[in-house]
């Protein structure tokens, strides 16, 4: 599992090491983590260190700190260095021991708000002549590789002139071989992930002391790259992460195996209530999903002529017109396809009121009740988020809620009392107790529909079969667990999505061809074999 934490989450654990006199300490391992990183990002793209042209463009602030001080080391080693210093400020010791490892300065000459490396003739050490946002751009860009070290934790809002028109003019030529960001892309929030202004996107972002929560959701996610994370000793001063993202190990750990003595009734049955005569295929392509999933039975509720057609797709399906009262299930999946039909909304109405786990999902989420609980589990793409909200008497636009998902599953959650999973690149699950978790295992060609239909049959399988004591042994908080069963299956969707994928189309039905497999390809990683 990964953990994340905010901005501030790191700058507090950060404090007593920083009191305790071991900030030179701090920084020389963060830079040393991000120079070691470059190196070997050089050499995987460009082959010889040597020689290779390294541009660094340092803000005023330690972060600035950071990639001088990894530009000297890198120096050291043979690169051509040039720093573009955004600001009259600049860390000293670290301006210092770049130029005194032979790396040349620039300034970036103040932009219209006076702003610059030239506007405060009293900051010493920051000498060198001034180029332009043009100038320095065109550096920039023939650059093998280019540091960004213009803003860390202690940013507020986004990048601010001059530096933002450097960012702007940059990203408006070719990409430079290698972008790393220092710690973060400069200008997307650590805490949120929301951008404000110019981002330069990075092939690989090098993080210190903890994972930023930003880094890993929308939209920040988006401009990240690969992040890596450099340990500088923050381990016992952290907190509880503010978000958690599983990996293949975890979710081998916590699956579902039916034991030898397992019967179907105790793996665990899924009730489903999906489609109509409108919208048929629903139905059948999350019963599919469910299947694939692995359940101990499915019992399908709906009209006849579905019936008949799930039971030709998925004949593994019990299927009858029956009420949800009469019928014993461990979860509900409610909602796919379920739309316009008097009797199929009635039973996603009882299916709610059960008590019981309840994927609620398209048709089910337009009229919620306004009492649930954590075992419910809404999955929402951000124009049904807008919805959810909007029942709630929160005004927001779908681009708000992509501009900020993280914060509005968040609020969502708290708001409905239930588990909300918002869908989109990355998948962001947040617990009404406002832990979240963000996956981020898909592929874009699973942006097609149907593909909906098909998570919400992978997650209403797990939701009847997990062994949630696996979850309690593994730390996940009594009130986290349907969090990190919506995460479990948003991350097995993904896999399997990519797997069927392959790089190319994927119909939503090949994603449930593709389900055994990846679990089988998982549970080969348990630790228990
Ligand atoms: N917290 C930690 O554990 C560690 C932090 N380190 C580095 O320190 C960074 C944080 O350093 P700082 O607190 O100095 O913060 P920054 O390096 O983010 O710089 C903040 C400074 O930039 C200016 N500024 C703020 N917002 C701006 C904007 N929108 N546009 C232009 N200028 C702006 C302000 O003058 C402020 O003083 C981290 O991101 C990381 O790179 C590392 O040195 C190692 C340890
Ligand atoms: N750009 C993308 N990259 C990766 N996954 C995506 C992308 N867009 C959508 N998805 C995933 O595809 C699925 C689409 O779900 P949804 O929009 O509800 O479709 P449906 O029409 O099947 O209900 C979700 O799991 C979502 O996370
Ligand atoms: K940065």
């Amino acid at each position: 599992m990964i953990s994340a934490w905010t901005g501030r989450q790191i700058r507090a654990a950060e404090q007593p090491l920083l009191d305790a006199g071991h900030g030179d300490r701090l920084m020389a391992t963060a830079a040393h983590g991000l120079a070691n990183a470059v190196l070997r990002a050089v050499r995987e793209t460009r082959g010889r260190v040597y020689g290779a042209r390294l541009a660094v463009i340092a803000g005023s602030g330690n972060n600035g700190g950071d990639a001088l001080f990894a530009a000297a080391t890198l120096a050291r080693k043979g690169m051509s260095t040039t720093a573009v210093l955004t600001s009259a400020r600049s860390h000293p010791q670290a301006l210092a021991a770049f130029e005194k490892a032979g790396g040349t300065v620039l300034r970036l000459a103040a932009g219209g708000d006076g702003a610059g490396a030239g506007a405060d003739d009293s900051a010493a050490a920051a000498a060198g002549p001034f180029v332009t946002p043009d100038e320095a751009a065109a550096l920039c860009s023939r650059a093998d590789a280019l540091i960004d070290g213009i803003l860390g934790t202690g940013a507020s809002g986004g990048l601010r002139s001059p530096a933002k028109e450097l960012v702007e003019r940059i990203i408006g030529l070719d990409a430079p071989a290698l972008t790393v960001a220092c710690d973060l892309p400069s200008g997307v929030s650590a805490e949120t992930g929301e951008v404000s202004g110019p981002v330069m996107p990075a092939d690989l972002t090098v993080t210190f002391g903890g994972t930023k929560a930003g880094l890993l959701t929308d939209p920040a996610a988006g401009l990240a790259g690969r992040v890596l994370t450099v340990d500088i000793g923050l381990g016992p001063h952290l907190p509880a992460p503010e978000l958690r993202r599983l990996e293949p190990a975890d979710l081998a750990d916590w699956w579902p195996v039916p034991q030898r003595t397992s019967h179907k009734y105790t793996r665990g049955v899924l009730g489903i209530v999906a489609g109509s005569a409108q919208y048929p295929g629903a139905a059948l392509l999350c019963t599919q999903a469910a299947a694939a999933t692995g359940v101990g039975m499915i019992r399908y509720l709906g009209p006849q002529e579905i019936c008949r057609l799930v039971n030709l797709s998925t004949p593994e399906a019990v299927c009858s017109q029956g009420s949800v009262g009469e019928s014993r299930v461990q979860a509900w999946l409610v909602g796919p396809g379920a739309t316009g039909d008097r009797d199929q909304q009635a039973r996603v109405r009882d299916a709610l009121a059960s008590g019981l786990p309840v994927v609620a999902d398209a048709g089910a989420l337009d009229s919620l009740p306004s009492d649930l609980g954590p075992q419910v589990i809404l999955t929402p793409h951000a124009g049904e988020l807008v919805r959810i909200l909007a029942e709630q008497d929160v005004e927001v636009t779908r681009e708000q809620v992509e501009a900020a998902p993280s914060d509005f599953a968040r609020l969502g959650a708290g708001l409905t009392g239930a588990t909300v999973l918002l869908k989109g690149a990355t998948t962001v699950i947040s617990s009404p107790s406002g832990a979240l978790f963000t996956q981020d295992n898909a592929t874009p060609w699973l942006a097609a529909a149907g593909s909906g239909d098909t998570l919400a049959g992978i997650l209403g399988a797990l939701a009847a079969t997990v062994q949630r004591d696996l979850l309690a042994e593994a730390g996940i908080a009594e009130p986290d667990h349907w969090a990190a069963v919506a995460a479990m299956a948003a991350a097995v969707h993904g896999i399997a999505g990519t797997e069927a994928a392959a790089g190319g189309p994927v119909a939503a039905s090949d994603i449930s061809r593709a389900v055994p497999e990846t679990v089988r390809a998982l549970l080969e990683l348990r630790q228990d074999g």
